[in-house]
């Protein structure tokens, strides 16, 4: 009798096909198995091209920073100044005696910025303050930097020939005169923004917007510089908000409420990082349109809507008011220094 197994050539043929499929199912799943494996894989590891990004920004060479000899910070102890040293929102409140300027100045000397300024002189009253104007700014104002002036005048020929130190220039921007110009107050926030727009966003790093009727007095450096810098306006430090010359009429965009309000800034003064003073100058003057538009001229022009945009985007620095004073005002003790101020219209030198 031959074994069962040769009667049943079926059954062996089927136990054959059951292990073959066995196999097959296993292998795929170990298959399967690796492949879900794998597609987890860089959701939990750190994918490894990013060991082999080359950084955009090369390493800086260190710094002589630590070569230079400065007291050391202490957190204990008395306060530097009289006045206030850091706003609410933490933006540093510069005067005499919060900053080293011998450590700023190794620390932005290498960055070889170029630092803008402009100052409007429309109109016969305010050419003749240029001379004076720059000729302090090169004593004082940004010494060591690469310094552009832009004067923005409707009588370019006026313009005198002042001479600048090293690395500094001027360039005389030609704007509309008298009667076209409503006075400057209406007409500054957009030619800034314009200019900026057009050309000084090539050209400079940083800027600062001043009034032209004024003079350096004192050192104004790199401590000045900040991604949006604001002023404190010397005729308003001692008062209470409620007292602020702010617009009060709530049709306009420079409206502010009696219960607002940081300080009251000057609109003399006012800079930042040249994309920040863009966007600033930009805000302004679309809050000027719209009031032009409902027939309304703000308390005070210019200054209420800068002072309003600075309430809803803090300046990032405040400038004390060692940095836009006024001649018409004795120099209080709290204020250690004048570094730039508005000049009295009679100066002496301004009729020699
Ligand atoms: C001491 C004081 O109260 N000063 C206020 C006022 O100064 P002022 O009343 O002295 O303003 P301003 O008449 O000097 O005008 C401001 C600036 O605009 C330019 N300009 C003005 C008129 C003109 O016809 N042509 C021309 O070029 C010029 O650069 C001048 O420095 O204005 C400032 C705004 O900047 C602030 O509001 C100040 O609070
Ligand atoms: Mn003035």
């Amino acid at each position: 009798m031959p074994p069962p197994a040769m009667h049943c050539p079926r059954l062996v043929l089927g136990l054959g096909f059951c292990l073959l499929l066995g196999i097959t199912l296993c292998s795929l799943w170990v298959y399967v198995e690796n492949w879900l494996l794998v597609s987890y894989i860089p959701y939990y590891l750190p994918c490894p091209e990013i060991f082999n990004m080359k950084l955009q920004h090369e390493e800086e060479p260190s710094q002589p920073v630590a070569q230079s000899q400065y007291p050391q910070p202490k957190l204990l102890e008395q306060k530097p100044t009289e006045l206030l040293t850091l706003t609410p929102w933490l933006a540093p409140v510069v005067s005499e005696g919060t900053f080293n300027a011998e450590l700023l100045h190794h620390i932005y000397q290498p960055l070889n910025l170029t630092i803008g300024l402009t100052a409007f002189a429309v109109g016969n009253r305010y050419t003749r303050f240029v001379q004076h104007f720059l000729e302090s700014a090169e004593r004082f104002f940004m010494r060591g930097y690469r310094v552009h002036y832009y004067i923005f005048t409707h009588d370019p020929q006026a313009i005198p020939q002042v001479p600048l130190g090293p690395g500094r220039r001027l360039s005389v921007i030609p704007v509309p005169g008298p009667p076209q110009w409503e006075g400057a107050s209406m007409h500054r926030m957009e030619l800034i923004s314009v200019h900026i727009a057009k050309r000084a966003h090539r050209e400079v790093d940083f800027l600062f917007c001043l009034n032209v009727d004024t003079e350096f007095r004192n050192p104004w450096g790199p401590e000045t510089l900040g991604d949006l810098v604001a002023a404190i306006h010397p005729g308003y430090f001692t008062i209470p908000r409620h007292q602020f010359p702010y617009e009060r009429r709530p049709v306009s965009t420079a409206f502010v409420a009696d219960g607002e309000g940081d300080f009251y800034y000057g609109g003399a003064v006012f800079g930042g990082r040249v994309a920040r003073v863009y966007e600033f100058t930009r805000g302004c003057h679309m809050g000027i349109l719209a009031d032009k538009a409902n027939g309304i001229l703000a308390a005070g022009q210019e200054e209420s809507h800068l002072n309003r945009r600075f309430l809803s985007h803090k300046p990032s620095k405040v400038l004390s008011p060692e940095y836009l004073w006024d001649d018409r005002q004795p120099q209080p003790p709290s204020l250690k220094l004048i570094r730039f101020s508005t000049l009295n219209k009679d100066s002496a030198w301004l009729h020699s």
